[in-house]
C-alpha cells in the first residue's frame, strides 16, 4: 500500500533563514504521526508547505501517488488534505451549517446529502443545537470543533491539526482526543502538531521530532521520550 503522505528533502528558506532544511517524513493510512519541536523548529512551516500555503524551495510532497509540490491550497485540498489552524479560522458571520457547506460547494452530491452530512458532523461535535447561530458566537474551543468538522466535510485522506489543544479546557481536550482517535480509526492519516507532549504521547502511533528545520529523531513514543537528541533540544532551548 502506498503511503498517504510522503515528504522528501523539503527545504524552505525565508531570506537568509532556513526554516526547513531537508525534512523527510512518511505517514500511513490510519496512523497518527505526532510532530514535536521547540518554538521555531519549523512545524508550522512544514504544514504550510504541505498544504500549499508556502511553496518549498526544494523537495517533494506526495499524497498517495500524486505529487502536490507547488500546488495551490485549493488544489491540495481537492487531492485530499484537510487542516486546522492554531487559531481557528471559521467564517464568523456565517451559520455553523453554512460554515460546513463551504468546502463542498462545488461537489456533485445533492444538497440534501451534503446538509445531512453537515448535520451529522455537528451532532458528532456536539454543536447541533447551535447549527443556525453565527460561528462568532461560539467559544474558542467550540470554534476548534467547528473547524475540525469543516475539515472533515470533503472527506480528506490526510488531516493536519496545528495545536488542537492550545487554549482548550481539559474536558474539551479529552473530547478532542477521542475525535482524533476516531478520525484515525476511520483510516485517515493524522499529522498532529502540538506543544502538549502529554496529548501527543497519548495519541501518536509514531512521533517525529523537528529541530532547526530537520527531523532529529523519529520512532515510537517510548523511543522519542528517551532519545538523547530530543532531550537535548528541549532542555537546551
Ligand atoms: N513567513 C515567515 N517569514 C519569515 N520567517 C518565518 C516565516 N514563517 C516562519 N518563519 C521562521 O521560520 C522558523 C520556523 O518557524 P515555524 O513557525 O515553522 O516554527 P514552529 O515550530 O511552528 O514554531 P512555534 O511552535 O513557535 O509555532 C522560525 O525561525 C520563524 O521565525
Amino acid at each position: 500500500m502506498s503511503a498517504s503522505i510522503r515528504v522528501s528533502g523539503l527545504v524552505k528558506r525565508f531570506g537568509g533563514l532556513t526554516a526547513l532544511a531537508g525534512v523527510e517524513l512518511v505517514a500511513q493510512p490510519g496512523e497518527v504521526l505526532g510532530i514535536i519541536g521547540v518554538n521555531g523548529a519549523g512545524k508550522t512551516t512544514l504544514m504550510n508547505c504541505i498544504c500549499g500555503i508556502y511553496r518549498p524551495d526544494e523537495g517533494r510532497v506526495m499524497i498517495g501517488d500524486r505529487e502536490t509540490t507547488g500546488l495551490t491550497p485549493h488544489e491540495v485540498a481537492k487531492l485530499g488534505i484537510g487542516r486546522t489552524f492554531q487559531i481557528p479560522r471559521v467564517f464568523r458571520r456565517m451559520s455553523l451549517i453554512d460554515n460546513l457547506l463551504v468546502p463542498v460547494l462545488n461537489r456533485s452530491e445533492p444538497d440534501v446529502v451534503l446538509i445531512e452530512r453537515a448535520e451529522s458532523m455537528l451532532e458528532r461535535m456536539r454543536l447541533i443545537d447551535l447549527r443556525h447561530n453565527f460561528s462568532e458566537e461560539l467559544s474558542g474551543g467550540q470554534q476548534k470543533l467547528l473547524e475540525m468538522a469543516r475539515m472533515l466535510m470533503p472527506e480528506p485522506r490526510v488531516v493536519m491539526l496545528d495545536e488542537p489543544f492550545a487554549g482548550v479546557h481539559p474536558t474539551l481536550c479529552r473530547f478532542m482526543i477521542e475525535q482524533i482517535e476516531s478520525i484515525a480509526a476511520a483510516g485517515k492519516t493524522v499529522l498532529l502538531i502540538s506543544h502538549d507532549l502529554t496529548s501527543i504521547y497519548q495519541l501518536s502511533h509514531r512521533v517525529a521530532a523537528l529541530n532547526e528545520g530537520r527531523v532529529i529523531a523519529e520512532g515510537s513514543v517510548d523511543q522519542i521520550r528517551s532519545d538523547a537528541a530530543v532531550i537535548e533540544a528541549y532542555l537546551g532551548a
